[in-house]
């Protein structure tokens, strides 16, 4: 039987290497989470995910409630089953998706009334609903329904919604069904107040979670008041605690992350790119629908093993975009989520081997040679 827990295996500064054990595996830490919004990793097929080397995946209850609906994934077996993805499966709240998606959404105290973008019907979720929501797609890590403000926002405005989301956070974790191996995060909001955030880990800490995340993040504050954020809020988790940071980000997003102290990313930046026509290399990005590509018969990267790279040219990307070919998103994709995968890995080696901050020197020297 599993006890869910992350487990250090080695430490450079805030930086932590290490194992999270879950239900349905154990997976390294620091880890990026494919984006499976919809029970899919889009474009990618269940084995190319695990090919990138990526261990846990997440899903979204605002998408899996409105289509197919959570009882039908539930007949069905699970999110696991329906989705056959043996590996651990963190599944969002939804509360940050009707706000960012849902067109009409009402919000008060007990939670949000909104319409589907999908056919306009009228849904609810409140903190119990989302909770029963992701126990019927059976994840692994289950997230309080909370509430993400928009950034700027008055002092006053985020502490409103911080307590409401605090108050929330305690109803999730009386309508959480404790089973071994599985979880539930308290969200950390506070927006980029220090002593807010401070307020949040106190409220959260109090009623006791098997992890705790940085919500309120990555919605516009910009990358300076992100990184001072968390040099403000992740030293308080308790350190046993996996922390994992919503949203986020950017290649560089993540090394400075990693290096406060976060253990989990998700991010739709190297799926969404990949539709898009833009790589991510250990050298910057590259937009592959530029004609300077049409002729280059080099691979992305020479660093990677990923289907684009062991097999393709640029040139070839170039011509399926260029082509609108269905191949051109699934083979940039791929690399995209293997170029993040191996970023993880490259980080956490260099934890292990005590020789992170040259690694950090080198990545940042890396990135700003955009000359390939
Ligand atoms: C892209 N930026 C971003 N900031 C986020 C912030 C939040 C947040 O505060 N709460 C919840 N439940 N989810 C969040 C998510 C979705 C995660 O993919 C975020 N995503
Ligand atoms: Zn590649």
């Amino acid at each position: 039987m599993t006890t869910f827990r992350w487990r250090p295996e080695a430490r450079a500064g805030h930086a932590r290497a290490g194992w999270l054990d879950t239900a349905h595996g154990s997976v390294p830490t620091p880890t990026f989470m494919p984006v499976g919004t919809a029970g899919t990793v889009k474009a990618m097929t269940m084995d190319s995910v695990r090919a990138t080397g990526a261990g846990i995946v997440l899903g979204n209850t605002y998408h899996l409630m409105l289509r197919p609906g959570a009882e039908r994934v539930r007949a069905l077996g699970g999110l696991h089953r329906f989705m056959d993805w043996p590996g651990p499966i963190l599944t969002d709240s939804g509360g940050f998706q009707v706000m960012s998606l849902g067109p009409l959404r009402k919000l008060d105290q007990d939670g949000v009334t909104f319409r589907s973008h999908i056919d306009g019907s009228r849904h609810r979720l409140t903190p119990e609903r989302s909770t029963d929501i992701q126990h019927a797609l059976d994840a692994t890590i289950t997230m309080c329904f909370d509430e993400c403000p928009a950034l700027p926002a008055a002092p006053d405005v985020i502490a409103k919604s911080m307590r409401m989301s605090m108050r929330w956070a305690e109803r999730c974790r009386t309508a959480f069904i404790q089973r071994p191996g599985y979880a539930q995060y308290g969200i950390i909001q506070g927006g980029t107040e220090p002593e807010l955030r401070a307020e949040s880990v106190r409220a959260l800490t109090g009623i006791g979670f098997e992890g705790y995340a940085i919500g309120g993040l990555a919605v516009g504050e910009g990358q300076e008041l992100m990184f001072a954020t968390l040099d403000a809020t992740v030293p308080l988790i308790p350190d046993a605690s996996p922390r994992y940071l919503m949203g986020v980000g950017t290649p560089d997003d993540l090394l400075g992350s990693v290096e406060r102290g976060v253990d989990m990313f998700d991010c739709v930046m190297p799926t969404r790119a990949g539709r898009t026509a833009r790589a991510y290399t250990e050298r910057g990005t590259l937009n592959l629908r530029n004609a300077r590509h049409a002729t280059d018969s080099r691979p992305i990267s020479p660093h990677c093993d990923c289907l684009a790279c062991s097999r393709h040219s640029r040139a070839y990307l170039h011509h399926l975009f260029r082509a609108n070919e269905i191949l051109g998103p699934m083979l940039l994709t791929w690399h995209n989520l293997a170029y993040y995968q191996r970023l993880m890995r490259g980080m956490r080696a260099a934890i292990v081997d005590g020789a992170f901050a040259a690694h950090a020197d080198h990545l940042r020297a890396q990135w700003a040679m955009d000359d390939w």
